[in-house]
């Protein structure tokens, strides 16, 4: 996908209003511009920023449109994918979890700067947020997916979406996954790289037999 094929991507899926573009735009700025400062996304994508992480990102927003309300809860969002994309395409309360300082400073930056109204940010570790029932938890490039259902479980319930985005070792990590976790689980096709993939789930829930 080329940077106009996914702003095309974009206008097509969200029909993105001027306001909208500006916020965006905004973003890919600021975000550039904290590159000099701190290390938030990998330097061969700088290039390709909106095929490579804005689209990336805000593909996980149809996946989870079956979700009821409530919060959407992101987690390891450090530059901010998918949650600050997430916040500037929805009306989702959107929650970004994230443990370390500098990142949770530039994501409090952005959403004041952005005037994101409905995100915020939790700063810290993921297993430390108090248990929540998120309509919707993402973690983009945060942990291999045993790890990340161990860590997060406690924010969700049975009808939350799980939307993962994983690279090639998508089928791997699920297999190994669902040795200890039970639940509704299938892989999409990334639009933005055809090697990659999107586990979704749903009524994700420990096989651990609870002792009595
Ligand atoms: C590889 S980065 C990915 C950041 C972003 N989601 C993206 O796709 O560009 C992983 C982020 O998760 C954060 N992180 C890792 N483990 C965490 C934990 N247990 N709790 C909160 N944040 C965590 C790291 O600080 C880092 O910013």
């Amino acid at each position: 996908m080329t940077e106009d094929e996914a702003r095309q991507w974009l206008q097509e899926r969200f029909d993105v209003s001027r306001g909208t573009w500006d916020r965006l735009e905004g973003y890919v700025a600021i975000l550039l511009a904290e590159m000099e400062r701190q290390n938030l996304i990998a330097e061969s994508t700088r290039p390709h920023i909106w095929a490579r992480h804005i689209v990336d990102s805000a593909q996980l927003i149809p996946l989870a449109s079956a979700a009821g309300e409530g919060q959407w809860i992101d987690l390891g969002s450090g530059a901010g994918l998918p949650g600050i994309v997430v916040a500037i395409l929805t009306d989702r309360p959107i929650q970004m979890v994230e443990s370390r300082r500098k990142r949770i400073d530039f994501l409090n930056g952005v959403i004041d700067e952005l005037g994101l109204a409905g995100a915020s940010v939790f700063g810290g570790r993921v297993e430390t947020v108090p248990a929540a029932k998120a309509a919707i938890i993402s973690a983009r490039a945060y942990a291999p997916l045993p790890r990340l259902l161990d860590s997060a479980i406690h924010l969700s319930t049975e009808k939350t979406i799980w939307v993962l985005p994983k690279g090639r070792n998508a089928q791997n990590e699920l297999e190994v996954a669902t040795r200890t976790w039970q639940g509704t689980f299938h892989v999409e096709h990334s639009v933005t790289d055809a090697d990659s993939a999107i586990i979704v789930a749903q009524a994700v829930r420990s096989r651990r037999k609870v002792r009595g």
